[in-house]
């Protein structure tokens, strides 16, 4: 279990980030932080692993302050994949994704194998495994990036904007990798978007952030859906332009569900 406790960053040049945020994210979950540019997310994600602190409060995992850990342990103990992949470029992809555990020790034959078996569960080709990261396309890269994160086995992934800087078709792929990895591993996510519908599609708890790492609304998709806290959540769920009103209609005798503007969006089971 992650545990903010009534943190907030304030800048060396005076730029105030977090104001006073509290969350406890469960273990084996995925939350995501969700909000407009500049709110913070990045802020608080980069505060579990100490490339941030905190200027008050506290951040927990497992009811220990990180504070109390030191800085270099407690980031290669945590797995971290940010939008660009963050690849060194002149080593190859197998190399890339063996270098967290090769940091902790571990012997370079059995850091190769690691990363190879890491690189088959985010689903891409052996073949990749000695090129380059240039000659990978920039979902492959993310992928790339996605099994450097969880070579190590870490118990925590902290993601920012993983699948930010890529189309929207692999961006689906991406999400659906992620979501079927996330079934079988049951690590503690903490993801960063700017994306609701990414947001809703893999948080199990979402938390919508304003200016300054301020909570608008913490629950589940549905909760949220159910009973927005207000007319900004609202309308950055979407709900104020109808995008997510759904209504059924009947077309020669099926059951059809219609969005707001009453374009086919499925068939009613
Ligand atoms: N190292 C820093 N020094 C000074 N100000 C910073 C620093 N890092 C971030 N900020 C500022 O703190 C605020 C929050 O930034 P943060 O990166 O956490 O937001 P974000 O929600 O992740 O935004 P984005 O979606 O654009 O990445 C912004 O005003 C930003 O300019």
């Amino acid at each position: 279990m992650i545990e903010y406790r009534n943190v907030g960053k304030t800048f060396a040049d005076g730029t105030p980030a977090v104001g006073d945020f509290s969350l406890v994210l469960p273990s084996h979950t995925t939350t995501v932080l969700v909000g407009s540019s500049g709110c913070g997310k990045t802020t608080l994600l980069r505060m579990v692993n100490r490339m941030v602190d905190p200027s008050a409060g506290q951040v927990l995992i497992d009811d220990v302050d990180v504070a109390t850990r030191n800085p270099v342990d407690l980031r290669r103990s945590i797995g971290y994949v940010m939008q660009h992949a963050g690849l060194l470029p002149h080593r190859r992809v197998v190399d890339n994704v063996a270098v967290p555990l090769r940091l902790v020790g571990v012997p370079r034959a059995e850091a190769r194998t690691r990363a190879l078996d890491a690189l088959e569960k985010v689903g891409l080709d052996a073949a990749l495994a000695e090129k380059y990261p240039r000659q990978l396309s920039g979902g492959q890269q993310q992928r790339v990036g996605v099994a450097r994160g969880l070579v190590a086995d870490p118990n925590i992934l902290l993601m920012d904007e993983p699948f930010g800087a890529v189309d929207p078709i692999v961006r689906d792929d991406l999400q659906q990798e992620l979501l079927r990895l996330q079934r079988e591993l049951g690590k503690t996510i903490v993801f960063v978007t700017h994306d609701i519908d990414e947001a809703f599609l893999l948080g199990d708890q979402v938390v919508i952030l304003r200016k300054g790492g301020e909570v608008a609304q913490v629950g589940t998709p549905a909760e949220i859906l159910a009973a927005p806290a207000d007319d900004f959540v609202r309308s950055f769920v979407g709900l104020d332009k109808g995008r997510r009103t759904l209504r059924i209609q009947e077309v020669d005798g099926q059951r059809i569900v219609v969005d707001g503007e009453g374009r086919a969006a499925g068939v009613l089971a």
